[in-house]
């Protein structure tokens, strides 16, 4: 049907002819898709909420475990434990090795808030949706991040049941124009262009390589950069290939939306890479990927990763306390 003219403008469903006679797309009217319209604060303002009225616990570090590494959670004393269906906003969580929980609790004297699962691009959210829990822990009060994965490792110096410490990543997505900060820019959690570089904080890697010296495991420790491919498929040979020569060192399909969110609302991070298969770049080679692999490797692996983490965090919080007085807890319980 031919709109209606008056003298000046002429109103549409959604818009307005100019005196032009020029269409003029009314300003936010327009219906974003899904992709492009991340939560509210205030909506992460409410999931926050209901964590801290249910639990005692004021943690500023925040854990995020990865395929096969959700033990940890299992250390935390005290602990008040929220599967992500109980808490508003949150997705669901679907992968085998992500029990999909938030488990709020001391790990030996320190108050951490800890995902116990998370969420993946394969699984059909969005990267914001993705990433969405890291905000509800920095309204929660998390400072510091401590980001885990599970990853193959394409560097062929890497051997199966190696930590990789993330010093960088490749936001892959990022070359196609997509990302988890992508849509409207909320300043409240940070800036529209955020800086990117310094991600994976040095003092804490550090700290991290002094940790494994004392607990006996740093001939496996490594440093290295980390991809994010979509998923769910594992990598093509020839996807391989040309990843080692961008300078990739271990490959999975989580971590950076996350790092990426943190960064921007001026948390710390530390990320680490459990090396849990050896990436397939040989033609001629029998094996597959595969996520039993993945699982087994990082069962394997646990009791070095738990004694691992759960030091770094006394470090970490005896260097915030030095800081600021603090014990790794916002307010002292
Ligand atoms: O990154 P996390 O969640 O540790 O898991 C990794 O392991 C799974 C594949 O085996 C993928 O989900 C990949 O991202
Ligand atoms: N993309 C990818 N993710 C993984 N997660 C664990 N291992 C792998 C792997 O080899 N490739």
């Amino acid at each position: 049907m031919a709109p209606e003219r008056s003298q000046e403008t002429v109103t549409l469903t959604n818009g307005s002819l100019n005196s032009n006679g020029h269409y003029v797309e009314p300003l936010m009217k327009h219906p974003l898709p899904d992709i492009d319209r991340p939560y509210t604060y205030e909506v992460i303002e409410q999931s926050s909420r209901f964590l801290l009225e249910r639990t005692k616990h004021r943690p500023r570090i925040g854990i995020i475990c990865g395929s096969g590494l959700g033990g940890l959670a299992e250390l935390l004393k005290e602990k008040d434990v929220f599967p992500y269906e109980e808490i508003p906003n949150f997705p669901a969580s679907t992968v085998p090795g992500h029990a999909g929980r938030m488990v709020i609790g001391l790990l030996e004297d320190v108050p951490v808030i800890c995902m116990q699962g998370r969420f993946h691009c394969y699984e059909g959210y969005a990267l914001w949706k993705c990433a969405m829990p890291v905000r509800v822990m920095k309204l929660t009060g998390v400072t510091h991040i401590i980001v885990t994965n599970a990853a193959g490792g394409l560097n062929p110096a890497y051997n199966v049941g190696d930590i990789m410490l993330l010093k960088d990543h490749i936001n892959m997505q990022g070359f196609a124009g997509d990302s988890p900060l992508k849509g409207r820019n909320d300043e409240r959690f940070g800036p529209r262009f955020p800086a990117m570089n310094n991600s994976y904080d040095q003092r804490l890697r550090q700290l991290a390589k002094q940790v494994a010296k004392d607990i006996g495991i740093d001939q496996y420790i490594r440093e290295g950069v980390y991809v994010m491919l979509g998923g769910p498929a594992y990598e093509t040979v020839a996807e391989l290939r040309l990843l080692r020569m961008l300078g990739v060192d271990a490959v999975g399909m989580s971590t950076v939306p996350e790092v990426m969110v943190a960064r921007h609302c001026g948390m710390t991070v530390f990320a680490f890479s459990l090396i849990t298969n050896e990436c397939i770049t040989d033609y001629d080679a029998q094996g597959e990927a595969n996520h039993e692999e993945v699982i087994e490797t990082a069962n394997k692996r646990q009791n070095d990763l738990n004694l691992f983490v759960t030091r770094v965090v006394s470090s970490m919080a005896s260097e915030m306390t030095s800081a600021n007085g603090k014990n790794g807890s916002v307010d002292e319980n």
